[in-house]
């Protein structure tokens, strides 16, 4: 069971609400200025990767009254609650068990009174053999050629954890081209097709579900392709993969089930790149290399479950994304990696984090009266710098953001690597530290600018500073280390999720679109003028017909 707190009742909220009036007037700069222990006070060295938290709006006593809330909230409990296979998705009666994927350890952990690591190491070995044949080429296609090109086609979790990990693993990348499908836009589906041959490429049907309608279309518009391609019935088989819960819709579709990698009702589809749905990272990477993803997560999980809060990465994130959502009133938060290949790690997380926490109303049924998850945005660095950075820096919205580098580049390139982390080092300093208008003034003097100019100017050129940032500085972007980061933020995800007290594992909010489409779809089948909706529905969808 969780525990069922509300956590603006608690002692700790009472004191932290009373410590907020304190902490609004101090400013970052003289924060640090006071305290010369303050980054080793607030930052956390995991393995490689370092989490430096100290430029946020905090002291000791926030870190301590933060810690305490999440002791009240019980979210240690909640913790071992989800590790030991309690269903704490209560709202669809599941566990929630992406921990299981990962669990190095094999230690066994139970649902209904069966050890569930049977069943993933089984699939794991199914995953490598699969995977082993079809990047050693001894795995033919119906003309007897080797497997050149791999079709992802899923949507959501189904999707984006493959992409993102693709991509930010490209350098562990073997010869196999892959491609990603999801959007029920046929433009999708018909531009990857172009350069593929149906001779040589193996889809990956990707659907916990395998009904959701994106996935469903796509892979009927991809068979259809590979038939026409001069592929027969039954050649499938060399050609098309399910990864999927759901067997009889596999079989349904045509899809031998030999060919089908099982996963679980208790993995969130969100939470599935450990599952069979990484199938495609194991044909891009490797299976060693995917289970290095697996053991970095591995080892945050442990992390999680056995550190005190005081040194516990997703708690301190966790508590850190509660203060300034919830007494802040900041509304987003950005994932700025200094990393080109990470540029999908943010759109990853916006599902990760908004689909988990996205939520208005409390494990009892009643609408809250605070503030939940926050709205994920962003985009690589030093791109973002040129297009929004602007309103961070000078805005009139606080947003919290974390900033992600390696150390070490994949693509070592002149001076290239110094000068993105130059810039991601002057980005925190700069966000913090603001610009005076003394600064600003003293600058423009310097430049020679007349009095006059200057006091027309330098209300313009100043910067208030005291903007939060967390920075993530890692070794290098490896396997291991992303399978680190990604289960960092789940888990910070999780710990939110426990104290605003709403179940984060569900996703009814997808509900109601997609049952109005189904209802829709009909009626564009027709010449039909319709009148069932309201008037601007209507309007949009009559001008549609006219138009088509
Ligand atoms: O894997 P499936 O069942 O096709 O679902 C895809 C996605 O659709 C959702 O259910 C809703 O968007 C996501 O939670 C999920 O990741």
């Amino acid at each position: 069971m969780l525990p069922n707190i509300d956590f603006t009742s608690t002692q700790a909220y009472k004191y932290l609400a009373d410590h907020f009036i304190d902490i609004i007037s101090k400013n970052l700069k003289d924060l640090f200025k006071a305290d010369s222990e303050r980054f080793n006070k607030f930052s956390i060295q995991f393995n490689d990767i370092l989490v430096d938290y100290s430029k946020n709006r905090i002291d000791d006593e926030t870190v301590a009254l933060l810690i305490q809330l999440a002791k009240e909230c019980k979210v240690k409990e909640a913790a071992e609650a989800m590790f030991s296979g309690e269903k704490i998705n209560a709202t669809e009666g599941r566990p929630v068990l992406h921990i299981a994927l990962r669990n190095r350890s094999n230690k066994p952990i139970y649902v209904d009174g069966k050890d569930v690591m049977e069943d993933v190491n089984r699939v794991l070995q199914q995953m490598k053999t699969f995977s082993g044949a079809i990047i050693s080429g001894e795995w033919k296609g119906f003309t007897g050629k080797a497997i050149t090109d791999v079709v992802n086609i899923g949507i959501g979790g189904s999707d984006l954890g493959p992409v993102m990990v693709t991509e930010a693993l490209r350098p562990y990348k073997n010869h196999l081209n892959m491609h990603f499908v999801s959007n029920v836009d046929g433009t999708h589906i018909a531009e990857a097709l172009k350069t593929l041959n149906p001779e040589t490429t193996l889809f990956l049907i990707a659907s916990k579900t395998f009904t959701t309608q994106e996935t469903m279309a796509n892979a009927h518009s991809a068979r259809d392709w590979f038939i026409a391609g001069g592929g027969k019935d039954g050649d499938v088989a060399k050609h098309f993969a399910a990864l999927s819960t759901n067997a009889k819709a596999v079989e349904a579709f045509g899809i031998d089930t030999k060919n089908m990698f099982e996963f679980w009702d208790w993995v969130g589809g969100r939470y599935s790149l450990w599952s069979a749905i990484g199938l495609s990272i194991v044909l891009s990477i490797g299976y060693e290399n995917f289970v290095e993803l697996l053991t970095g997560a591995h080892q945050v999980d442990q992390h999680f479950l056995n550190t005190e809060f005081e040194e516990n990465i997703p708690v301190i994130l966790g508590l850190i994304g509660i203060w300034y959502n919830n007494f802040f009133e900041s509304e987003t938060n950005a994932i700025l990696p200094y990393d080109q290949y990470m540029h999908r790690f943010a759109a990853y997380f916006q599902q990760g984090d908004m689909e988990s926490n996205g939520k208005h109303v409390d494990r009892n049924g009643n609408s809250v009266d605070y503030s939940t998850g926050p709205i994920i945005w962003g985009e690589p660095g030093t791109n973002g710098q040129h297009a929004f950075y602007q309103l961070i820096h000078q805005g009139t919205k606080l947003i919290p953001c974390d900033f992600i580098a390696p150390a070490q580049t994949h693509n070592p390139l002149g001076e290239h690597h110094q000068m993105l982390l130059s810039n991601f080092f002057a980005q925190t300093e700069a966000l913090m530290n603001g610009k005076t208008r003394e600064e600003v003034v003293a600058e423009l003097k310097a430049s020679g600018k007349s009095d006059a100019e200057i006091e027309k100017l330098a209300p313009f050129k100043e910067f208030d500073g005291n903007r939060p940032t967390n920075s993530f500085l890692v070794k290098k972007i490896t396997p291991r280390t992303l399978g680190s980061l990604i289960a960092m933020y789940e888990h910070k995800i999780f710990v939110q999720g426990i104290i605003w007290n709403i179940y984060s594992f569900d996703q009814w909010g997808v509900e109601l679109g997609k049952q109005l489409a189904g209802k829709i779809l009909p009626e564009l089948r027709t010449g039909d003028e319709i009148s069932s909706h309201d008037s601007s529905t209507n309007g949009l969808i009559n001008q549609y017909k006219n138009w088509r």
